[in-house]
């Protein structure tokens, strides 16, 4: 591959498109070279995008998935879940490398189906793109980005459950309002959103068939719970993983555990105290830290997360390095916003 790739994002209107836009902008190994939008082609990207005035001129354009390959090597599909997957079949083939920011290429075309409600148009199989489970990554030229609950859960329980200690994991998570998108609804209207906890899809969220897939690729457990909840916070995922044990363990045996299966990431921090949104936000860090409840044999995990950056573009961004050759951590080695 090239020292330096050209770079499209396909929905750059959105959050996600925006911070993609934020960090590939910095990145030693890329020149961004297409933004699309259906409603502002032909517009500048700061006129929208405030945040990047003066570090771009690029204005956005309609999308042509002939101009795509001819001026692309990478591409960002960063648009709604049922939409990926028209523009995929388009896209493939042609020696781009592709990384799906939603959901369509995340599960089996089944489990998708049944899930999402939605007749799946395309049978191609993308690679999960959780580079701390699927190293295959490296080299691949189709990855499916995983859902930014999905990442926070998953790897605040991966570690307990290869080691085949956990049967039952219940993951109680609160994110930010961007998770939700840029179009506003009911839980983003203000009166709604400040100094209040909403939860919601309490038994029934799609992320829990995504947590359940990876986890179960990993050794299993009877049963993965899942309950989201949206917090009066801009950014940011905090997951609470309570996981019942099935043998008694102490916390040098857990962290032992932890450190070993996490020790060629550079992006999971596993901390002595107690993970905190502030000390990720802006950054591709997961945060990890845990207390065992010896009466219950509980392990409580928490992972912290920016939904917008591990939880998708920065991962997004950590995919495509290994997918092109660059290293895991280019343009994405910042600190958090703390405080
Ligand atoms: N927000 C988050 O924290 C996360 C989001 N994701 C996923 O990433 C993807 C993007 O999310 P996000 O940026 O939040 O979404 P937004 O709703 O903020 O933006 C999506 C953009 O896609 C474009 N778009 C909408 N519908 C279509 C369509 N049918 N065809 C082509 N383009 C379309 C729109 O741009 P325009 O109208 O200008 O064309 C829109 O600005 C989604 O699949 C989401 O589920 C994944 C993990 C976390
Ligand atoms: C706070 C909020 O509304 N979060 C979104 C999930 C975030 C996301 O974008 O997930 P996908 O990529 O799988 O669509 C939700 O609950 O649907």
């Amino acid at each position: 591959m090239k020292d330096k790739v050209n770079a499209g994002i396909i929905g750059a209107t959105g959050y996600t498109g925006g911070e993609l836009m934020r960090l590939l902008l910095n990145h030693p190994h890329v020149n961004l070279e297409m933004a699309t939008s259906r409603k502002l082609a032909g517009k500048k990207v700061s006129k929208k995008h405030g945040h990047l005035a003066g570090m771009t001129d690029l204005e956005f354009e309609e999308f042509d998935p002939i101009a795509v390959r001819q001026r692309c090597d990478v591409v960002f599909l960063a648009v709604p879940h049922g939409s990926a997957m028209d523009i995929v079949p388009q896209l493939i083939d042609s020696g781009l490398r592709i990384v799906d920011l939603s959901a369509d290429y995340r599960l089996g075309m089944d489990e998708f189906e049944k899930v999402y409600g939605l007749k799946h148009r395309d049978p191609r199989k993308a690679v999960f793109g959780l580079v701390e489970l699927h190293p295959e990554v490296k080299g691949e030229t189709f990855v499916a980005n995983p859902g930014c609950y999905p990442t926070g859960a998953t790897l605040a329980a991966a570690p307990v459950v290869k080691a085949g200690l956990a049967d039952v994991a219940v993951f109680d998570s609160k994110s930010g309002i961007t998770g939700a998108g840029v179009n506003p609804s009911q839980a983003s209207h203000y009166p709604n959103m400040a100094e209040n906890i909403q939860p919601y899809k309490l038994t029934n969220h799609r992320h829990r068939a995504e947590i359940w897939q990876e986890l179960n690729a990993l050794g299993g457990l009877d049963s993965v719970n899942f309950t989201p909840h949206v917090i009066p916070a801009i950014r940011g995922i905090l997951t609470t993983a309570h996981l019942f044990l099935n043998e008694e363990c102490s916390k040098e045996d857990i962290r032992q555990i932890y450190d070993s299966f996490y020790s060629d990431c550079p992006f999971v921090r596993l901390v002595d105290d107690i993970p905190a949104l502030g000390n990720v936000r802006g950054s591709n860090f997961c945060d990890i830290g845990f207390e065992i409840d010896a009466k219950s044999n509980r392990l409580v995990v928490i992972s912290a997360i920016d939904n917008l950056v591990k939880g998708a573009s920065g991962q997004a961004i950590q995919n495509m390095n290994l997918m092109c050759g660059f290293r895991e951590t280019d343009g994405l080695w910042n600190a958090g916003l703390a405080p």
